[in-house]
């Protein structure tokens, strides 16, 4: 990629930009400005915080950008679209929104922008996020790179087709907080042996960490399942209760759940 300044309007200043533009700053490639509708406290705290520009108008700074990120609720879209659309001219227009494709952003742009759907989770905040990727038909290869430029800074990416992309917003998107919900019942549990929150929440953050890195040796759950589970011994009889009532089902509606409500955007 050419050593060139690239100028990075996000549009949505909420959690998901907010994890994102954490580790972009560090980046010194980007140039970032932040723009948000209503809430101004918001834009104030993110000039503050991560030292980027802020515009009230988006409207002054997004022809001078190069790449367009919208960070808002997939049901502004439209009218966000609706707007942007007469002063896009050759900008790379990602989205992070649920439900939002790039063949549906193409027909509501001018004829050949270069957009992407790309879905981060709140990882990115630590340079963690596991960020599935459709790239739409007019992404130039020099685009490409700075896509994967950005991707590359919030964590690690796969370019995949739109329809992965829709199939895989529950697991990568969503259920980082069904993660953190049997962290929260296992630190409960924890504390109740009579340790401080923080040493709870360090060990179970810590042994989940260990979970994940045995993940990407490339076992799989169940080869680690079993490695865990000494024949006859204690961890059996927990699995035999998650079994009885039915978790892998539980989960595996939890994750329809979350799709049901994000194809409502999907057109
Ligand atoms: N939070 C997460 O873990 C993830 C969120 N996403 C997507 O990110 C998008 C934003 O979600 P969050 O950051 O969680 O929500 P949020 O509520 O924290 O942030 C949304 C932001 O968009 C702004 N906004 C709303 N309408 C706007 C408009 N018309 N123009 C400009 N700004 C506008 C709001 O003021 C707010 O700052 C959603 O589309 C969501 O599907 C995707 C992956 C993960
Ligand atoms: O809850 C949501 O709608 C967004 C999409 C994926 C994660 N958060």
């Amino acid at each position: 990629m050419e050593n060139k300044t690239i100028k990075t309007l996000f549009i949505g200043a909420g959690r998901m930009a907010q994890a994102m533009i954490s580790q972009l700053v560090k980046d010194t490639r980007f140039e970032i400005t932040v723009t948000n509708s209503g809430n101004q406290k918001r834009l104030t705290d993110v000039k503050e915080i991560y030292e980027v520009s802020v515009a009230t108008a988006w409207t002054d700074v997004i022809e001078d950008s190069d790449v367009v990120v919208l960070a808002i609720p997939p049901d502004a879209h439209p009218a966000i679209l609706g707007e942007i659309s007469p002063l896009i001219k050759g900008q790379l227009v990602i989205t992070v929104a649920a439900g939002i494709r790039p063949s549906w952003l193409e027909e509501r742009l001018p004829d050949k922008t270069a957009v992407a759907w790309v879905m981060p989770n709140t990882a990115a905040e630590v340079g963690q996020s596991s960020t599935p990727t459709a790239v739409g038909n007019y992404v130039t290869p020099a685009q490409k790179e700075v896509l994967e430029a950005l991707l590359s800074n919030i964590g690690t990416f796969e370019i995949v087709t739109e329809e992965q992309v829709k199939a895989l917003t529950a697991i990568t998107g969503s259920a980082p907080a069904f993660v953190y919900k049997i962290a929260q019942a296992l630190v409960e549990t924890g504390l109740k042996s009579g340790i401080t929150v923080s040493q709870a929440n360090h060990l179970v953050a810590q042994m989940i960490l260990g979970s994940a890195s045995m993940l990407k040796t490339g076992k799989s759950p169940e080869e680690l399942i079993d490695q865990v589970a000494t024949p006859g011994g204690s961890t059996a009889e927990g699995l035999r209760v998650l079994d009885e009532n039915n978790t892998k089902e539980i989960i595996a509606t939890a994750i329809q759940a979350c799709r049901d409500k994000a194809n409502q955007s999907d057109n």
